[in-house]
């Protein structure tokens, strides 16, 4: 027997592993079983070349739990290793890794960890002492047993082997006995080595008999060994990813299509994206796509790796170029990522532009649930929105879709203002805006359809790409202001009528909880409707922005203000004044009259106070103002009581008001049963 120590250039690296890659402890298995994997590919090839000339035989590798001896064993039949081979790749761990990382980033420790390839020393993470059993597929080898026990010394001794290749026995620690359970190594297999490629075998598939789970004499092998992303992607039917997505995702429904990566320069990498079915909830549907390294998995973590809007796709990618084991921060600014990240945004794009092509039916039949992506990916990397918006949709209340270009073209004639804007009208409920849309219609405008979760930054976005061009939704006011081509027609009331009619509505309108309304006049023409809502474009837009970024909150604060709009042209409104006139009429005329004469009073008063300092007026003068200004006051306040008290006694009032609030849908509960009472009353 041989003793030694372990060439470990930092004397206490173990402590530094287990500190450091605590969270991660799960690993040692994936290393353990890929390098298991690894010496199996390497005697496969020494075969192909033949430098091997041995029978190869079962290849699989097996991993198995002995509960009682407190151990995980990972078998092979690969090449195993020779005395020498054991103290120049186990013993000096420079050759695999540490020196050179030490040498290479020594200016930079904290960086040490996350780029070490932890290896066959992550199995310490786990275990108190580790054993390697093992004879190499050189003729004549010898088995040798390597024990460890964590320190930097170590024993070597002949052992009793008679099959070549290695056993790597983990006699696992105390606090680490999770490990020791076949669940959890069945889960661990899994995860990492779903897709590895040489099969791996933990104990023996299952099945039901004599009442309960029993073993069959069948291995059970945990790994497809030549996932579909690895095969050629003209010899695959769209079933066959159709099938893979199930494999992945087996709760997810069919995915929309897919993407099958396939790239040997400037790096390679494989792998296959889905576009998966979903309309909402984008939070829920993140880290769905595993990053592998040579059918290796290395996380489902891929921010930074794929671009943020795609993180959202489904599926798998692969590539010899992702570190395994390293640090997040390491891989958002490893360079070769960065480049696998331009390409992914590229291919995608790429790929929705050939469908849109050759496909533009099934396309569009598809955009709404693509649209979620793209509106993303348009919103977070302006590289993507240059290609998308070639492809990119805008769909109608009809139906209908267009790309920006086409739609561009189809309202240019009919919808410029007269400053030349060109006004994209959208509806965000067709049901509910129903009569605006309608109104913008018959006018001969087109009314997009924009309900989409990421519709508000959308056009947000857009107004500032598309030149000269704004947003308005149709019930941001009346029809004739939407897209204002010439001045506005006024209302053929005077003024004082306007402003009567105005104080007969405000007072009836209802109180809603931070819901605020102006009123005011238009004439709208004798067929438009007597009255309706408007809802400003900008403070409704701000107050959605309000929810998708931070410091808008001020305007999620604020109410929401409406406004109603009464059509003076109509006969009902014409009523509603006429009948205010003459039922207010006597009671109006001595407040008038006193109005009038305290008016010229505080004129007159004002006059005389010109150009004095407040200082310099006596008490008489500033209270004979004061008093004269509170007069004025409790004379409009009676003006207004009159018009509400006519107000309130007045159905057609009423009845307007809450035509306009059911239009908007906020006529609810016990408003709405008065209402219907009203009708029927009315209709009698
Ligand atoms: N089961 C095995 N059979 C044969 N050789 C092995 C086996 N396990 C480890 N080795 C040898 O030990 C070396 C060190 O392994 P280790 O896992 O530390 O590093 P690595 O596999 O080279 O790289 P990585 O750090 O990426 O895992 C391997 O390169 C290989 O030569």
């Amino acid at each position: 027997m041989q003793k030694g120590n372990i060439g470990v250039t930092t004397e206490n690296i173990f402590p530094v592993i287990k500190k450091f890659l605590y969270s991660d402890h799960e690993i040692f298995l994936r290393e353990m079983v890929s390098n298991a994997v690894d010496a199996t590919q390497k005697l496969k090839t020494l075969a192909q070349q033949g430098e091997f000339k041995g029978e190869l035989g079962d290849l699989a590798v097996r991993v198995s739990l002995d509960t009682e001896k407190g151990t995980i064993t990972i078998s092979d039949r690969g090449i195993g290793m020779t005395e020498e081979e054991i103290d120049k790749y186990i013993n000096q761990i420079a050759f695999s890794g540490v020196n050179d990382f030490l040498e290479k980033y020594k200016d930079n420790a904290n960086n040490i960890i996350g780029h070490f390839g932890l290896g066959f020393y992550s199995s310490f993470m786990v275990a108190k002492r580790v054993d390697i059993i093992t004879k190499s597929y050189k003729d004549g080898a010898k088995a040798v047993k390597w024990s460890c026990d964590g320190s930097p010394a170590y024993e070597i001794d002949e052992a009793d082997k008679a099959d070549r290749g290695s056993d790597i026995v983990l006699h696992v620690d105390d606090d680490c006995k999770e490990f020791l359970e076949k669940n959890k190594i069945e889960e661990l297999l899994n995860k990492y080595c779903k897709f590895m490629a040489v099969p791996v075998v933990f104990g023996k598939k299952q099945e039901w008999k004599d009442g309960k789970m029993q073993d069959t004499d069948e291995d059970h092998v945990i790994n497809s060994v030549e996932p579909l992303w690895t095969k050629a992607p003209s010899t695959l039917k769209d079933e066959d990813y159709k099938s893979f997505y199930r494999t992945l995702y087996p709760m997810h429904d069919e995915p929309l299509f897919w993407i099958h990566l396939n790239v040997d320069y400037p790096f390679n990498l494989t792998g296959i994206l889905y576009f998966p079915r979903i309309k909402s909830n984008i939070e829920l549907q993140r880290n769905k796509i595993q990053l592998y390294c040579n059918q290796v998995f290395v996380t489902d973590q891929v921010e930074g790796i794929v671009p943020e809007f795609l993180t959202l796709l489904h599926g798998v990618i692969d590539s010899p170029d992702i570190p395994l084991n390293v640090s997040r921060s390491y891989l958002q600014s490893d360079r070769e990522v960065k480049k696998i990240s331009t390409y992914i945004t590229k291919k995608v794009s790429d790929r929705l532009q050939a469908i849109f092509k050759e496909d533009r039916k099934g396309y569009e039949e598809k955009w709404d649930d693509l649209k979620l992506f793209i509106n993303y990916g348009m919103l977070s990397d302006e590289n993507f929105y240059d290609r998308a918006k070639d492809f990119a949709l805008l769909k109608d209340t009809e139906g209908k879709y267009f790309t920006f270009e086409e739609y561009k073209q189809l309202i240019e004639s009919t919808q410029k203002d007269k400053d030349d804007t060109l006004v994209y009208l959208y509806a965000t409920d067709r049901e509910e805006q129903y009569s605006y849309i309608q109104a913008a219609k018959d006018k001969g405008y087109s009314v997009l359809q924009l309900d989409g979760q990421l519709d508000v930054p959308a056009i947000q976005m857009l107004e500032q790409k598309f030149e000269k061009s704004r947003f308005t939704r149709v019930d941001a006011d009346i029809i004739d202001r939407l897209i204002v081509k010439d001045d506005a027609p006024k209302s053929t009331l005077s003024d004082d009528e306007s402003a009567n009619l105005s104080s007969v509505f405000r007072s009836q309108l209802p109180h809603l909880d931070k819901t605020e309304f102006m009123v005011e006049v238009q004439a709208l023409g004798a067929n438009a409707r007597p009255v309706m809502i408007t809802q400003n474009e900008y403070m409704r837009r701000m107050k959605e922005m309000s929810r998708f970024q931070a410091g808008m909150n001020f305007y999620a604060q604020m109410p929401d203000s409406f406004n109603l709009v009464l059509n003076s042209d109509h006969p009902l409104v014409k009523r509603v004044l006429d009948e205010c006139g003459s039922s207010t009429a006597d009671a109006l005329k001595p407040i008038e009259s006193e109005l009038r004469g305290q008016e010229a009073r505080l004129a007159a008063l004002r006059q005389s106070q010109e150009g004095k300092k407040p200082e310099e007026l006596s008490q008489e003068e500033k209270d004979d103002k004061a008093n004269t200004e509170k007069a004025i006051a409790e004379q409009k306040n009676k003006k207004q009581q009159l018009f509400a008290d006519f107000g309130k006694q007045n159905a057609v009032v009423h009845q307007l008001i809450d035509l306009a609030l059911l239009q908007n849908g906020m006529l609810k509960g016990e408003a709405l049963d008065k209402f219907l009472q009203r009708s029927v009353e009315l209709i009698k």
